[in-house]
């Protein structure tokens, strides 16, 4: 039986405060190319739940496993490298470096990443995989040496999910990145995200308010039914 791409076991996390908002996750899985819609109100933890996956936050007890690998059996370097190999990121505001071009801003993930970087460079260099990606995502060919901090909103988008694909990490985290754009150009944007995930085999867990979407997923996945929110730290 193949490992899921992830599985959450009894994670439990609280931001620091007497009042914090604390979050409990006994059991969640993605499997090896599935792609799951999280939706759930503002506040209820979505992006918390994103960051403690993605190592943003450092989660307290419970398992985060990637691929069948226990993040918290590894040294935290160990770690932090394990993660940039296994998962793509596509954050809610992009956070792509502005005065930084296109093509560094992609390759930013593969200086920690030497596996990924490999798989990269395949095809022949790294580059060719940088443009052919941003191609297949709608892309100009000469985007590639302008600075990211003067893109359109679309162009941004774009480009922080092609840094999320490259070099073909098995996981994609996603937290709402089509909040930004009009349905038309949302419904274009997710047709080309998937055709890139299903050609490199990609699970997919995406955050979004819009259940809307869903036909476009395998599943959908409500916040409240995989998680619950003590009053108190967990
Ligand atoms: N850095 C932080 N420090 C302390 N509390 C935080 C921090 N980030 C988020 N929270 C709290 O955690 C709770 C969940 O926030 P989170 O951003 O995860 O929700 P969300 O479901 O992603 O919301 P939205 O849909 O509005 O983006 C909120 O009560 C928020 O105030």
């Amino acid at each position: 039986m193949t490992d899921p791409a992830l599985a959450l076991t009894d994670l439990r996390f609280a931001w620091p405060g007497r009042d914090g908002f604390a979050l409990r996750c006994p059991d969640f899985a993605l499997g090896q190319g599935e792609t799951v819609l999280l939706l759930g109100e503002s506040g209820s933890g979505k992006s918390t739940l994103l960051s403690l996956i993605c190592g943003i936050v450092a989660a307290g007890p419970g398992q985060v496993r990637i691929g069948g690998t226990d993040l918290g059996a590894l040294r935290a370097g160990a770690r932090d490298r394990f993660r940039a190999e296994g998962i793509g990121v596509i954050f809610q505001q992009f956070n792509l470096l502005p005065y930084a071009s296109v093509a560094d801003n992609i390759l930013l993930p593969l200086r920690f990443a030497p596996q990924r970087r490999a798989r990269a460079a395949k095809g022949g260099c790294v580059m060719a995989e940088v443009q052919r990606l941003c191609a297949a995502i709608g892309l100009p060919d000469d985007i590639v040496t302008r600075p990211a901090g003067r893109l359109s909103v679309g162009q941004q988008q774009r480009v922080a999910v092609v840094r999320a694909l490259i070099g073909q990490p098995p996981l994609i985290v996603a937290d709402e990145p089509t909040s930004a754009l009009d349905a038309a150009t949302q419904d274009a944007f997710l047709a080309l995200l998937f055709g890139q995930l299903r050609a490199a085999g990609a699970a997919l867990l995406m955050v979004s308010h819009d259940e809307r979407l869903a036909p476009r997923f395998d599943r959908t996945v409500h916040l409240r039914d995989i998680v619950t929110t003590p009053r108190v730290a967990a």
